[in-house]
């Protein structure tokens, strides 16, 4: 599977931020261009309008009102008013992202970012561009293809891959329930793939990535002068779904003000963009997932139930991958190949001792974080065959460093004080507490991600 898109240019001051941005979206770009200024890529970028462009709202050296950055703003979609630009934002920045959208940015990624979030956020960019481009209108024409199989053979995921194939061509309503990284996004894929929509646009729409106070108009649009910064129309992503599947991720972030109005829009097939005297009609297929329980979901305070009933026709629910231990092995050896292949590594083997290790381990991050402890593995491994340890989990034998510093890591005083070890110690011990959530265990040391993959690189995890 090669990259979906061509270019993507990021800009940003902080070189640790090129990198990690390199390193995550290479999979997905022929070519990451990365530069400290936009100065440095403007000729590139004029040649020809790249699929992406990342820009840092404050990449002036202590900036933090991010005038500058919305300045190149506009300097970039005058360029070309097709031109996809998400900003990087600092921290609670939430108005700096809200006057990037009004001014035309796509998107924003607020920093320190989640490197799903931030993938997920580049792709949707992208696949709207592409789909803006090709129909030289703001309508969308194919789903970028990213055909990751659901597998699983456990009884809980075949009761799941039935329900898939009476749903998906049926055009009803879709609601996916699951923890977060059991699968949920592949469902909807799954679903759109083998729907008669299947040649049209799966628009996704992650509700959990978008400030609040964004989700009206990215979701409806607006049009040029709704607000005062509302310079051009903004198609809604509904209407950008016209003819295709609109996949709404983490539906139970929509703000109960604006339930209604998903509701009418779906009961009217039409949506009315903010500022709008009238109505589009839209043709779309919904999809949505949530991470929320379901008695939550049932609380009328949190969701209301008449929009609960409109989207969940049909009801698929992903059970945590601990309860399904007959499919961890599947998924990891899959990963294993697919790794393997993408690095240019030889594949390792999985011992037994590895094996069950996998299978005995809680996976709190479900699907991804297996997924990443194979990538990991795979990468890091010296050896073709591949033991606990080798996946961040417990060896049989307890190294000389553990045993003084364990149960004290967090807060007693350690017996060993060797800086390097203790400092290894507790980055293993983050990493496993979070399973392998980057951005949380970076939060928990207190380290910005960058710099724990430096010390994870240093420590060989
Ligand atoms: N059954 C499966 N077969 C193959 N890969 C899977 C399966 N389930 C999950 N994955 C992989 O695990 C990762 C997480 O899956 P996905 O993004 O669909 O989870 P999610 O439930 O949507 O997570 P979140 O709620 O955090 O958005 C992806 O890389 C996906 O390819």
């Amino acid at each position: 599977m090669g990259p979906e898109f061509d270019r993507c240019v990021v800009v940003d001051d902080d070189d640790d931020i090129l990198l990690a941005a390199r390193l995550l979206l290479r999979p997905l770009f022929h070519e990451v261009i990365t530069a400290r200024t936009p100065d440095e890529v403007l000729p590139e970028i004029t040649r020809a309008t790249p699929d992406v462009i990342l820009l840092d709202a404050n990449f002036a050296r202590g900036a933090t009102d991010a005038s500058e950055g919305l300045a190149w703003l506009d300097r970039l979609t005058g360029i070309d008013p097709e031109m996809v630009v998400v900003m990087i934002t600092a921290h609670a920045g939430v108005h700096v992202a809200v006057a990037a959208m009004k001014r035309g940015a796509t998107d924003f990624v607020p920093k320190p970012w989640s490197n799903d979030r931030l993938v997920a956020t580049v792709r949707t960019a992208a696949a709207l561009r592409r789909s803006r481009v090709a129909a030289g209108a703001p309508r969308a024409i194919a789903a970028p293809g990213n055909g990751s199989p659901l597998l699983g053979q456990s009884p809980a995921m075949a009761r799941v891959q039935s329900l898939i194939e009476r749903a998906a061509p049926t055009d009803a309503n879709v609601l996916i329930l699951g923890q977060n990284g059991t699968g949920k996004e592949v469902v909807a894929r799954a679903l759109h793939a083998r729907s008669q929509r299947a040649g049209q646009v799966l628009q996704t729409v992650d509700l959990g990535a978008i400030a609040t106070e964004l989700i009206d108009s990215e979701l409806f649009g607006h049009v040029k002068g709704a607000f005062t910064d509302a310079r051009a129309d903004r198609v809604g992503r509904i209407q950008a779904a016209d003819g295709g599947t609109l996949f709404l991720d983490e539906i139970g972030n929509l703000p109960l003000h604006l339930q209604p109005k998903l509701l009418t829009a779906l009961e009217q097939r039409q949506v009315t963009p903010v500022g709008a005297n009238s109505p589009v009609k839209v043709n779309i297929r919904v999809i949505a997932a949530t991470n929320m329980p379901r008695e939550r979901l049932m609380d009328e305070r949190v969701f209301r139930q008449d929009l609960l009933y409109r989207l969940n026709t049909v009801e698929i629910t992903l059970p945590p991958l601990n309860e399904r231990p007959e499919d961890v092995i599947e998924l990891a050896e899959h990963f294993l190949a697919h790794y393997a292949a993408r690095y240019y590594r030889p594949r390792p083997e999985l011992s037994q001792a590895a094996r069950a290790a996998l299978i005995a381990h809680e996976w709190p991050g479900n699907v991804r974080a297996l997924r990443h402890a194979v990538e990991r593995a795979t990468i890091l491994a010296a050896h073709p065959v591949l033991e606990p340890e080798d996946f961040g989990l417990e060896a049989a034998a307890p190294r000389a460093v553990t045993a003084p510093v364990s149960g004290g890591a967090s807060g007693g005083v350690a017996a060993d004080l060797n800086l390097d070890r203790v400092e290894r110690r507790l980055v293993e011990e983050a990493l496993r507490k979070h399973g392998y959530n980057i951005t949380l265990a970076a939060s928990e040391l207190g380290l910005s991600r960058a710099a724990l993959y430096r010390r994870m690189e240093k420590h060989g995890l």
